[in-house]
């Protein structure tokens, strides 16, 4: 969701949703990261940022770094004015995203660039690639482009050739830790531990995540403990899933097969997130070698029998069969 957008949200619902009151507004405030951000500062300093692009998942620090980078250069007074937030997958389609790119680089002001983000740039077809790529020569000299995306290896190489290349991970546990319990202090909340890692395991790298997990579940009582962030979230408990699995390895089908039914219909887990989970899990189970491996390759048909469009529901419990069968 783009700054925007969030914040239109917010006014939408009559309270501030906290992904945008504690969005990090300089560069420095960005939990994890720190190689990015050093990078992205020593630019700065030197007075001389090149085209940039962003890669990575959702809700890691791209935007806020693009806002960041405009709030140091500009100033807190004046960078709204000398930054244009565009989505590349825009309905009205890469006519409007250049045309208002050429306005808004046409215009004049008082510095050396202005700055264009575009936000999943690999939205964009090849065609509209190129077409992006003569519209950032075009308006070098007074333009800095940001570009994001999910995947880098979705943008053309001549795009990616003009651009610093940042790739940005999952945030790491403490990273994500560390903000809820600073968002927790100021908010004058109590959280528990468990609460905090369960937030953390149920965010997987995702800040955006864990941050509107934290506001949601501190609505629903006193205190957030693991039983409040689980019941919010649709996330299984990681024993629940290693239970699943591991009555499926010793044969015991119906059970696991209960449990997986428990996990889409009272969980309310969607079919991915279940196989998302066993992914991410799989090395954390106790299971021997052969086991994991066993799992991991029917976790594999799976989720690309799911991509492609298959029933979840049957493809998680052929899944739990065929562990079930297996020697
Ligand atoms: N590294 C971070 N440090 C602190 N807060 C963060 C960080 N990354 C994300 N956030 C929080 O999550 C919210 C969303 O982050 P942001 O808009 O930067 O995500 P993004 O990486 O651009 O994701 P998307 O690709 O979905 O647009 C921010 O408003 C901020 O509150």
């Amino acid at each position: 969701m783009s700054e925007a957008d969030e914040q239109a949200a917010a006014t939408a619902t009559g309270r501030e949703i906290w992904i945008e009151k504690y969005r990090p507004q300089s560069l420095d405030d960005i939990h994890g990261q720190e190689e990015i951000v050093e990078r992205l500062q020593s630019y700065i300093a030197q007075d001389d940022v090149p085209h940039l692009l962003f890669s990575g998942p959702a809700g890691v620090g791209k935007t806020t770094a693009a806002t960041a980078i405009a709030r140091e250069i500009y100033g807190e007074d004046n960078w709204r004015g000398n930054f244009l937030e565009l989505n590349a997958s825009d309905q009205r389609g890469i006519d409007v995203v250049r045309d208002r790119i050429k306005g808004f680089a046409r215009s004049s002001f008082g510095g050396d660039f202005r700055i264009v983000f575009l936000d999943e740039a690999d939205s964009l077809t090849d065609d509209a690639q190129s077409a992006l790529r003569r519209t950032m020569e075009q308006f070098s000299d007074n333009t800095r482009f940001i570009l994001s995306c999910n995947y880098s290896s979705k943008i053309i190489d001549p795009i990616q050739s003009r651009c610093a290349v940042f790739r940005f991970s999952p945030l790491s546990d403490e990273a994500v830790g560390g903000m809820v319990r600073e968002i927790a202090a100021a908010e004058d909340i109590e959280v528990t531990d468990a609460g905090v890692d369960a937030l953390v395991y149920a965010a997987d790298g995702d800040m955006r995540r864990a941050i509107n997990s934290l506001q949601a579940a501190a609505t629903t009582g006193d205190v957030v403990d693991e039983e409040a962030v689980y019941a919010i979230t649709a996330t299984a408990r990681p024993e629940e899933i290693e239970s699943m699995v591991t009555d499926a390895l010793e044969g015991d089908f119906a059970r696991a097969r209960s449990t997986l039914d428990t996990l889409l219909t009272e969980t309310g887990m969607a079919g991915g997130d279940v196989i998302d989970q066993l992914h991410r899990s799989v090395w954390e189970f106790d299971l021997s070698e052969r086991e994991a491996v066993r799992l991991m390759e029917r976790v594999g048909e799976a989720d690309y029998r799911i991509a492609e469009g298959a029933n979840e529901q049957v493809q998680l419990e052929s899944l739990l069969a065929a562990l079930s069968l297996d020697e």
